[in-house]
């Protein structure tokens, strides 16, 4: 797999995002000639097209995705984002199952969903990451995000493509030998994961798929992004890099930490040097 370079990685996350052009400021004459129409054509088409090749610069780019609950018991969602985001994380993905804010408020409802996606844009914003969201297409169309993250059992990809279109990236999980080859060679996907790479708390019941399961991405995913993910911290980071992963997604090695931008910029130092 190609990985941009890591100055490319930190200047996608660092410096603040030129606007994707847009048609907004082309205003046609009321009674536009032949070649006033093949210009608007033109401007519109190239804007898609712009718009469309950086978000996905931007993966290429991207080494250190972290999903994350809405921190509903903490209520402190922006201020984690941000310092996750300024330790180096590239790609936060709101997650909400399963947390401390699900077993004490119940599950996180659409509008709720929103609200916290909104927090998190913002966030993302401010550090040039990409959003994403787990599972929903709907949510992902109303809240505009970067990126939606499917499972196996989720939608399958053409019917959130034909929802969505082409400027949001579509990941999807994979867990065997064969969902991966799949995932690698399904057209229209932008990435997808591996895992769990070791039993988690945060995946309960899942068996692991070891790191077998990352030798077997490396091998077949050409320069399609893939994201090991379960049990991963900076201890064992070493091991998932060897097993020739050049990204990695993580839950509580950012979001159960002291110190979320440290755990973040740690990680990031090991990829980066990887
Ligand atoms: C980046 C990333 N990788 C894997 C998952 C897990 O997705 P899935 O298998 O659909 O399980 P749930 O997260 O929906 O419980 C993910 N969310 N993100
Ligand atoms: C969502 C998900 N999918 C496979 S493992 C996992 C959870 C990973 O969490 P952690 O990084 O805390 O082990
Ligand atoms: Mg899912």
């Amino acid at each position: 797999m190609t990985d941009q370079p890591r100055d490319a990685a930190r200047q996608a996350t660092d410096s603040p995002m030129t606007p994707a052009p847009t048609t907004a400021s082309f205003s046609p004459p009321t009674s536009p000639s032949p070649a006033r129409i093949l210009v608007a054509i033109a401007f519109s088409a190239t804007g898609l097209y712009v718009a469309s090749v950086d978000i996905r610069e931007r993966l290429a780019a991207a080494t250190l995705y972290l999903c994350t609950d809405a921190r509903r018991e903490t209520g402190d969602l922006a201020e984690f984002a941000d310092a996750a985001l300024a330790g180096g994380v590239d790609v936060i993905q709101l997650r909400d199952k399963g947390s401390e804010g699900e077993r004490r408020f119940g599950p996180l409802e659409a509008r709720q969903e929103l609200e916290a996606l909104a927090v998190l844009r913002a966030a993302c914003d401010r550090h040039g990451a990409l959003l994403s969201v787990n599972d929903r297409a709907d949510i992902a169309a109303a809240a505009g995000v970067d990126v939606l993250h499917l499972g196996q059992d989720d939608l399958p990809l053409e019917h959130a493509r034909a929802l969505l279109g082409d400027g949001v990236l579509i990941g999807r999980s994979t867990h065997d030998p064969e969902q991966t080859r799949q995932a690698a060679a399904e057209t229209g996907l932008d990435y997808f994961s591996v895992g769990p790479c070791w039993a988690t708390p945060t995946k309960p019941g899942r068996t692991p798929a070891g790191l077998d399961l990352v030798r077997v991405a490396a091998e077949v995913a050409g320069d399609r992004p893939f994201y090991p993910i379960g049990g991963i911290d900076v201890d064992r980071l070493p091991e998932v890099l060897a097993a020739g992963a050049s990204r990695v997604a993580v839950v509580r090695a950012i979001n159960g930490a002291a110190d979320p931008r440290a755990a973040a910029a740690e990680l990031k130092a090991a990829l980066v040097s990887a």
